[in-house]
């Protein structure tokens, strides 16, 4: 099977479509719903969590998917398809991406992420890697490791980077990312406006991700009722 992926996004705006078990919209039914939308609005694909929203958004929209599957560990911070067990469940849905954490944090059970991508590689050839990082420490780590596709996702959301914005200084960090990623690069957290999204695209990403601006309805609402209540 050739995985046309990166062929397809080149270049173009990707919608996230998640909800977890505590958001208003969490169900696979209102996910492949929103990825309907996303599709008729234009997105080549659609990054989406859990077997079942895949499997509804795949039905739904036939376009190609960034899955990944979060779930909460005990014994670590890590929750974007921390183990083989998720990365194998996600990859068995035929998304063409699977991505998962490369924060270089410890991961569940002890799970090394090179043994992963070595099992990965065995079981799904096929199926493009995808790297949410949070520093450019994460990205070499995830180059030495072989990931095929470069995300920012985690930027923000670690303890070293807390607070900081992909926006911020007109996108020092993701330039960054840039000079130093030698494969392709996909912007994605806190992307929230159109005029961010296109500027990833001529800063030189190989695509654009945006979710919560787009389908997180709850966000959305908070930030028009924090303007009008000030
Ligand atoms: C940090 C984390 O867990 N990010 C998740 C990763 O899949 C999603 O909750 C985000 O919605 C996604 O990355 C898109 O970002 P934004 O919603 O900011 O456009």
């Amino acid at each position: 099977m050739k995985n046309n992926f990166l062929e397809t996004v080149k270049g173009k705006l990707v919608v996230s479509c998640q909800a977890l078990s505590a958001e208003p919209l969490h169900s696979s039914f209102i996910m492949s719903r929103m990825a309907r939308a996303a599709k008729q609005a234009g997105s080549v694909a659609i990054r989406c969590n859990s077997v079942v929203d895949i499997q509804a958004i795949q039905d739904e929209t036939n376009l190609p998917v960034i899955g990944l599957n979060k779930v909460d560990y005990d014994d670590s911070p890590v929750y974007i398809t921390p183990t083989m067990k998720e990365m194998r469940a996600v990859a068995s849905t035929g998304a063409e991406v699977v991505a998962c954490d490369v924060t270089g944090q410890k991961r569940p059970h002890g799970e090394k992420l090179a043994d992963i991508v070595n099992q990965m590689r065995q079981e799904f050839p096929d199926t493009l890697l995808m790297a949410d990082t949070a520093t450019l420490d994460n990205v070499h780590e995830a180059m030495d490791l072989g990931f095929d596709i470069i995300g920012t996702t985690m930027h923000g959301y670690t303890s070293d980077t807390d607070g900081m914005n992909i926006a911020d200084d007109d996108f020092r960090y993701l330039k960054e990312v840039l000079k130093t990623a030698d494969r392709p690069v996909i912007a994605e957290g806190k992307v929230d406006t159109p005029e961010k999204a296109r500027r990833c695209i001529d800063l030189g990403c190989h695509a654009v991700v945006v979710g919560g601006a787009i389908t997180r309805p709850l966000e959305i609402a908070t930030k028009f009722i924090n303007a009008v209540n000030a």
